[in-house]
């Protein structure tokens, strides 16, 4: 499937939210976390069911995001729901480096795709077999960095492992940990995370590691069965922008430190 051109006012909206170089001593990558949700804040018709929210204009918003990361990181329960390809169908930049639909024509879609990350502690998600492996065959996309708790006894072909440790407190793999681990390890430094509501839920809680939040808003309603995004305690934002496009808007914002 093809990409529509991107909405020429989606640039500068997204300017001030993308990547932007992070300092050599900065001990993580850069963090967008993106997602889209319904009027009633739900991310799918139920769990584990893929359930498109995003039309065309912000379909094409999601690859030009990803064209700007080096990483695209979802949680195994999204991995298994969906089947996600996780490349960039975006075109690129011209010669002047400046965001254009028209350049890149020639170049394989791997070039400029990120790298695909999946948190997976007990290794239930699979690449053989994936679109994602099927991109990666045809030059279209990244193959992936797992994140486990150990080491498999027979690993894939093509995929790379990162042994992550858990958080004391939550028994969840620790965020600041993980995220480093990415940049000193795998040298990225920019991930944009796309979910889903696990991993959605826990990063709205972490100021201190997420830079960007970039939601679309669906004019559609999931229902009381959908899976809800809603965080376990009140987030606040700072520099809100909107974006309206035909039927989805767009709010980019930074999550804030501050107490309620
Ligand atoms: N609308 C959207 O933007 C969007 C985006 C992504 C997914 N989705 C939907 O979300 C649903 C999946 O959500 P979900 O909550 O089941 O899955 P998820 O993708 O958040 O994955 C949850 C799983 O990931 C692992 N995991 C995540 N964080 C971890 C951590 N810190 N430490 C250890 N393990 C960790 C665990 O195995 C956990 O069970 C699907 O229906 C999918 O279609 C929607
Ligand atoms: N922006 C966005 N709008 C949606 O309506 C939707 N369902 C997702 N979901 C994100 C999740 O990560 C999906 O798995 C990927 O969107 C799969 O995308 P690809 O196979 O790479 O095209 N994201």
């Amino acid at each position: 499937m093809s990409l529509d051109p991107l909405r020429p006012d989606l640039v500068p909206f997204l300017q001030e939210y993308l990547p932007t170089v992070r300092s050599s001593s900065d001990s993580r990558p850069f963090v967008t976390l993106t997602y889209a949700q319904s009027l009633d804040a739900r991310i799918s018709l139920g769990p584990g069911i893929r359930t498109a929210i995003s039309d065309m204009e912000t379909k094409v918003m999601t690859h030009y995001l990803r064209y700007h990361h080096a990483g695209i990181l979802v949680g195994a329960g999204t991995a298994l729901a969906d089947d996600p390809g996780l490349n960039c169908k975006w075109p690129g930049r011209d010669e002047q480096g400046q965001d254009n639909d028209e350049v890149r024509k020639d170049e394989p879609l791997s070039l400029h795709s990120p790298t695909p990350i999946i948190i997976d502690p007990s290794q239930k998600w699979r690449f053989t077999g994936s679109k994602m492996q099927q991109l990666f065959a045809a030059g279209e996309g990244k193959p992936p960095i797992v994140v486990v708790e150990r080491l498999p006894e027979a690993p894939e072909k093509d995929v790379r492992y990162l042994v992550a440790s858990r958080d004391a407190a939550t028994g969840q793999f620790d965020w600041p940990w993980l995220l480093g681990a990415l940049k000193s390890q795998f040298q990225l430094d920019s991930v944009m995370v796309e979910g889903g509501a696990c991993v959605i839920k826990a990063l709205l809680a972490r100021p201190d590691v997420v830079d960007s939040l970039v939601v679309t808003v669906g004019s559609t309603y999931l229902g009381a069965g959908g899976v809800a995004v809603s965080p376990a305690t009140p987030v606040k934002l700072s520099d809100v922008s909107w974006w309206r496009g035909k039927r989805d808007s767009i709010m980019a914002a930074r999550l804030t430190q501050q107490s309620m």
